[in-house]
C-alpha cells in the first residue's frame, strides 16, 4: 500500500489533471503465511491477482516490489517502470544485540530467505536459523515477543515504512549480497485494446540507472531459472554509465558457493548480466543449484523451509 500511495503521489504531481484510484488487493503470496514460498509454490505469488484485476479491466497498473515479481511476465504483460531505488542492502534488526558477529551461539535468528539462510549459515555456523514471513509489523512483532534473538529484512521496507530506528545495523553487500531487484518498485502494464500508451504515460517515472541495475540482475537470475527454490543473489550498482555487477549461488546451508563480478558499460546491462551467470556456470553453479533442487525433489518438506526472499 505504501508503494502504491507513493506511485500515486509522483502521477499525480506529474498528471494533476488525472486522478488516481488505489484499488488494494492482496494476493497468495500474502494471504499463505503459514508456510515459505517455495513451500507454497509457483510463481508469481504476489503479482498473479494483479495481473488478473488488470486483465479485467478493474486496474490498469499494478505496483510491485521488484523482487516479487518473475523474471519472465505471461504474454501481454510488460514493467513499464522501474522507481529509484531504496536501500537495497539487508538488515539486522535485534532488541538485544548490534550484529550477527554479536549474536551467541544457538541464537535464533528469523528469516525465510534460502539466500540469507545460506550466508548466514557459511559465515555463522553456530547460529539457528528458523523461518519467519508476514509483513513487517508481523515479523517485528514475532521479534519483539521473543520468538527470535534477531531478524533479517529488507532495510528498503524498513525505511519505507518510517521505522529506519529498528535497523540495527545494515549488512554490506559484501557480507550479504542482496537479491535481485531488491529495493527497487516497478510498474506492471497490461496490453490494451484502447490505444493509450501507458508506457509512454509512465516514462518519467522510470529511473535510468536502477532500471540498468535490475535488468542485469534480473538477467542473472533468469539463466539459473529465476526460482524461488535456490540461493541467488544478484546485485548491481551504477555510477557515471559504469556497471558494477556481482552475483553468488549457494546451497542453503552455505556449504559451497559460488560468486563472481563483472564490470562495464551500464548500457549493456544484459550482456553483463550473462557474462556474470558464465563465470558463475564456470564455477559448478548448475551443480551446486541442482544439489539444492535434487533436495527439493527428494524432500520437499525438509529442502522447502525457507524461501529466497520471503
Ligand atoms: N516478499 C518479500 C519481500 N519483497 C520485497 C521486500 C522488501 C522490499 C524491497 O525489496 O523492495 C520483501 C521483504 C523482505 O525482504 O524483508
Amino acid at each position: 500500500m505504501w508503494q502504491a500511495e507513493h506511485v500515486r503521489a509522483r502521477l499525480t504531481l506529474l498528471y494533476p489533471q488525472c486522478s488516481v484510484e488505489i484499488l488494494g488487493m492482496t494476493t497468495r503470496g500474502d494471504q499463505i503465511l503459514d508456510r515459505t514460498l517455495s513451500k507454497v509454490g509457483g510463481k508469481g505469488l504476489f503479482v498473479k491477482e494483479l495481473e488478473v484485476a488488470m486483465a479485467e479491466g478493474r486496474a490498469d497498473l499494478a505496483v510491485h516490489s521488484l523482487k516479487d515479481v518473475p523474471m519472465e511476465l505471461p504474454e501481454g504483460y510488460a514493467l513499464a517502470a522501474v522507481l529509484e531505488r531504496e536501500d537495497p542492502r539487508d538488515a539486522f534488526v535485534s532488541n538485544d544485540y548490534a550484529s550477527l558477529a554479536e549474536l551467541p551461539p544457538g541464537a535464533v535468528v528469523g528469516t525465510s530467505s534460502l539466500r540469507r539462510q545460506s550466508l548466514i549459515a557459511a559465515r555463522y555456523p553456530q547460529l539457528v536459523i528458523k523461518p519467519l514471513r508476514g509483513n513487517l509489523d508481523t515479523r517485528l512483532g514475532k521479534l519483539d515477543r521473543g520468538d527470535y534473538a534477531a531478524i533479517i529484512l529488507a532495510a528498503a521496507g524498513l525505511k519505507r515504512l518510517g521505522l529506519p530506528e529498528r535497523i540495527r545495523a545494515l549488512l554490506a553487500p559484501e557480507d550479504s549480497l542482496p537479491a535481485a531487484g531488491q529495493g527497487a518498485m516497478a510498474i506492471e502494464i497490461a496490453e490494451r485494446a484502447d490505444g493509450v500508451d501507458l508506457r509512454a504515460l509512465l516514462a518519467p517515472l522510470n529511473h535510468l540507472a536502477t532500471a540498468q541495475a535490475v535488468t542485469a540482475e534480473r538477467k542473472v537470475s533468469k539463466v539459473f531459472g529465476g526460482s524461488c527454490q535456490v540461493p541467488l543473489a544478484a546485485f548491481a550498482t551504477v555510477a557515471d554509465g559504469q556497471m558494477h555487477l556481482r552475483a553468488m549461488v549457494a546451497t542453503p546451508d552455505g556449504s559451497r558457493m559460488a560468486s563472481a563480478e563483472v564490470r562495464g558499460a551500464a548500457d549493456t546491462a544484459e550482456q553483463l548480466g550473462e557474462a556474470v551467470a558464465k563465470l558463475l556456470a564456470e564455477q559448478d553453479a548448475v551443480s551446486i543449484l541442482s544439489v539444492c533442487l535434487a533436495e527439493v525433489v527428494a524432500d520437499p518438506q525438509a529442502a522447502t523451509d525457507a524461501a529466497p526472499d520471503a
